[in-house]
C-alpha cells in the first residue's frame, strides 16, 4: 500500500505551485499526480509554438449550446500534462486589480485583502526588472518583458495613447489603467509554465513522487476524513493514500468533477449520476464565471504582421531556426502582445474592459486557418455577471463534464462588451495602426446597437478564464473555507481557479499560482497547530 504525507492533484498552476512549496524543504513526502504527461517538449517550451502544442496537452473541451451566443458551442482549451493551462497559454502575466482582492475580503474571505494577496505574488515572482514594492525577483516563476514584439502591437499602443488613452508599463504596479506591451512569464525566451518553476528544479528530491498519465477517479473519504485517493493508470485501478491531507488542483472544470463523483456536489444531481451523497453541498459546480471575449479583426496591406502566407511560412521557418539557435526573434511571441485596461461604464469600480491585441489574424481560437496578414483585438468583460454551473455527464473521470458557462445571460455584460468593441474599433481607426492598411474583417454598423449584438453573439466566445466552480467564503454553504480548506470534511483542500470567488479583472495564471502558494502556507499553519 502506497503512502504519502500529501498528494496533490493535478500539476497545473496551483497544484505545481502547492505540491513545490510543500516539498521543497524535504521534511515531507508529497505526490504529485498529473492525469497528463511531463510536458516538455519544443512545442511547449518556444512561444511561438502555441498554435502548434499537441493534442494531448489540451483537454479541448466544449460548452453545451450557449443561448448568448445565438445557440452556438462555444470551446474550452484547457491544459493537460505537468504546468496544466500554464503549459499550453498565452503566458500573460497579470494578477487582477487591487479592487478584486478587496472585494473578496470584503465578501467575508478574511486574508485576502490585496495587502493580504501581495506578498504571495511577490514572493512566486523573479521579475527581470528586478524587486520593488510590488515586484519580487527571487521567486520560482519567471516573469520577462518581451523579447521580439511585433511592430504593430507598439503602433497599438500609440494608438491607445493618440486617443489621450494612457500608457502603462506595469499593468501590475501602481495603476492597472492604460494600454501597453504585457510582461509574460517566460525567461530567456522559452515558455516558464508552473510546472517548470515550482517541479521540474525538485524532481529528483527523494521525497517528491510525480506521477504523471495517471488520472484521479475519486477521493477516498472514509469517516469524514480524506485518507487517499483512487488512481487509473492505463488499465489499472489503485489506491493511494495520504497521512495528513490532499490538496485538489484539478482545475475549475475537474476540481468540481471529482469532488462530485467523490460525493460532494448538488445531492439530486449526484443521485441522478448513481453516485451516493457524502455531502450536499449545491456549490460544487456552481457560480462559473468566465471572461466574455469578442475578437474584432482586420486583414491588412502590409506584411509586418505575422502572416499565413508562403512568404509568412519562410519568415516563420527562418524565426524557428533563430529560436533553436539563440532563443530570440519572432518566436518568442505570445500572441497576445499587448493589451490594456479601461473602464466604459460609469459606476465601475475599475477597469471593466480589458484588450489583448494579437499581431496577426486570429478566427475560432486559432482553429481556423486564414490566408494573409492582418492583426486581431480581443475586447473581455472583467467582471460578468453571468453564473454558469460545471456538473457530471458521466460517472467516469476521463469524460468530459458539462460545461455551461451560461455566456451574456445578464444582459449588462453585453452592455459592457458592446462599448468594449466599440473602443476597439476606435482604437484601430487611430494613425498608427492605420498605417498598416486594415480592412474590417466584420464590418457592422457601430451605432446600431441590435446589428452590434447580434454580432457580438455569433462570434464572442471564452478569453480562457473559468473559475468559481469550488468557491471560497466564510458562508457554510462554500466549498471552501478562506483558508483553503474543504468544508464538511477534514484533511482536503482545494488549490487551483475554482476557488475564487469572483472572478478576477484580469487574467488567471498568476492568481493560481498565488493561490497555491496560499495552500502551501496555509497547511504548514494548520501542521503547527496539531504538532
Ligand atoms: C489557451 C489558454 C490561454 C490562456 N492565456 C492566459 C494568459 O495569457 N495569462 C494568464 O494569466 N492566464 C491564461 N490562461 C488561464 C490560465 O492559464 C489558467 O487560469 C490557469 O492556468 C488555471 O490554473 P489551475 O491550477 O486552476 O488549473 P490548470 O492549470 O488547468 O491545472 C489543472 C491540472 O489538473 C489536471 N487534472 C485534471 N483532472 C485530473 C484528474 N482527474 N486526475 C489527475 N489530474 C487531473 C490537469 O491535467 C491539469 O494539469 C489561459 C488558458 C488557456 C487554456
Amino acid at each position: 500500500m502506497e503512502s504519502f504525507d500529501y498528494i496533490v492533484i493535478g500539476g497545473g498552476s496551483g497544484g505545481s505551485a502547492a505540491a513545490g512549496r510543500l516539498a521543497v524543504d524535504g521534511t515531507r513526502r508529497v505526490c504529485l499526480i498529473e492525469a497528463g504527461g511531463r510536458n516538455n517538449d519544443v512545442f511547449i517550451k518556444t512561444p511561438g509554438f502555441m498554435p502548434f502544442i499537441r493534442n494531448s496537452s489540451n483537454y479541448k473541451y466544449d460548452t453545451v449550446a450557449q443561448k448568448g451566443l445565438n445557440g452556438r458551442i462555444g470551446y474550452q482549451p484547457r491544459g493537460k500534462g505537468l504546468g496544466g493551462s500554464s503549459a499550453i497559454n498565452a503566458m500573460v502575466y497579470i494578477r487582477g486589480n487591487k479592487w478584486d482582492y478587496d472585494n473578496w475580503a470584503a465578501m467575508g474571505c478574511t486574508g485576502w485583502s490585496y495587502d493580504d494577496v501581495l506578498p504571495y505574488f511577490r514572493k512566486a515572482e523573479a521579475n527581470e526588472r528586478g524587486a520593488d514594492d510590488y515586484h519580487g525577483e527571487g521567486g520560482p516563476l519567471f516573469v520577462s518583458d518581451q523579447v521580439d514584439p511585433n511592430p504593430t502591437s507598439h503602433a497599438f499602443v500609440e494608438s491607445a495613447a493618440a486617443l489621450q488613452l494612457r500608457t502603462n508599463d506595469d499593468f501590475n504596479g501602481e495603476r492597472q489603467e492604460g494600454f501597453g506591451l504585457y510582461q509574460v512569464t517566460q525567461r530567456k525566451g522559452e515558455r516558464w509554465s508552473a510546472s517548470r518553476a515550482y517541479v521540474e528544479p525538485i524532481r529528483e528530491q527523494g521525497n517528491f513522487s510525480i506521477r504523471t498519465k495517471t488520472l484521479v477517479e475519486k477521493l477516498v473519504i472514509e469517516g469524514g476524513r480524506v485518507t487517499g485517493v483512487r488512481v487509473r493508470r492505463g488499465k489499472r485501478s489503485e489506491m493511494i493514500y495520504a497521512r495528513r491531507g490532499v490538496v485538489l488542483s484539478a482545475g475549475a472544470f475537474n476540481s468540481p468533477q471529482i469532488m462530485m463523483l467523490s460525493g460532494i456536489g448538488p445531492a439530486q444531481h449526484l443521485k441522478e449520476n448513481g453516485i451516493d451523497v457524502v455531502i450536499d453541498k449545491p456549490a460544487v459546480g456552481s457560480d462559473l464565471q468566465d471572461h466574455i471575449d469578442y475578437v474584432s479583426g482586420w486583414a491588412t496591406e502590409s506584411d509586418v504582421p505575422i502572416g499565413g502566407t508562403l512568404k509568412g511560412t519562410l519568415k516563420m521557418a527562418g524565426a524557428i531556426i533563430q529560436h533553436r539557435r539563440s532563443r530570440t526573434g519572432a518566436m518568442t511571441t505570445p500572441y497576445a502582445e499587448a493589451g490594456g485596461f479601461w473602464t466604459v461604464m460609469d459606476d465601475a469600480p475599475a477597469p471593466d474592459v480589458q484588450w489583448h491585441f494579437v499581431p496577426a489574424v486570429l478566427e475560432d481560437h486559432g482553429r481556423e486557418n486564414v490566408k494573409g496578414y492582418g492583426f486581431s483585438l480581443h475586447a473581455c468583460v472583467l467582471r460578468p455577471e453571468s453564473r454558469g454551473t460545471v456538473r457530471l455527464g458521466s460517472g467516469d473521470a476521463e469524460a468530459p463534464p458539462v460545461i455551461d458557462p451560461n455566456f451574456l445571460d445578464d444582459d449588462r455584460d453585453i452592455a459592457v462588451l458592446r462599448a468594449g468593441v466599440r473602443l476597439s474599433h476606435r482604437i484601430a481607426d487611430a494613425p498608427p495602426l492605420q498605417a498598416y492598411g486594415p480592412t474590417d474583417r466584420h464590418p457592422v454598423d457601430l451605432n446600431d446597437d441590435a446589428a452590434l449584438d447580434n454580432l457580438i453573439r455569433e462570434r464572442a466566445d471564452t478569453v480562457y478564464h473559468p473559475v468559481g466552480t469550488c468557491r471560497m467564503g466564510a458562508d457554510a454553504d462554500a466549498v471552501v473555507a478562506p483558508t483553503l480548506k474543504v468544508n464538511g470534511v477534514d484533511g482536503l483542500w482545494i488549490a487551483d481557479a475554482s476557488i475564487m470567488p469572483k472572478i478576477v479583472s484580469g487574467n488567471t495564471n498568476a492568481p493560481s499560482i498565488m493561490i497555491g502558494e496560499r495552500c502551501a502556507d496555509f497547511i504548514m499553519a494548520a501542521e503547527k497547530v496539531t504538532a
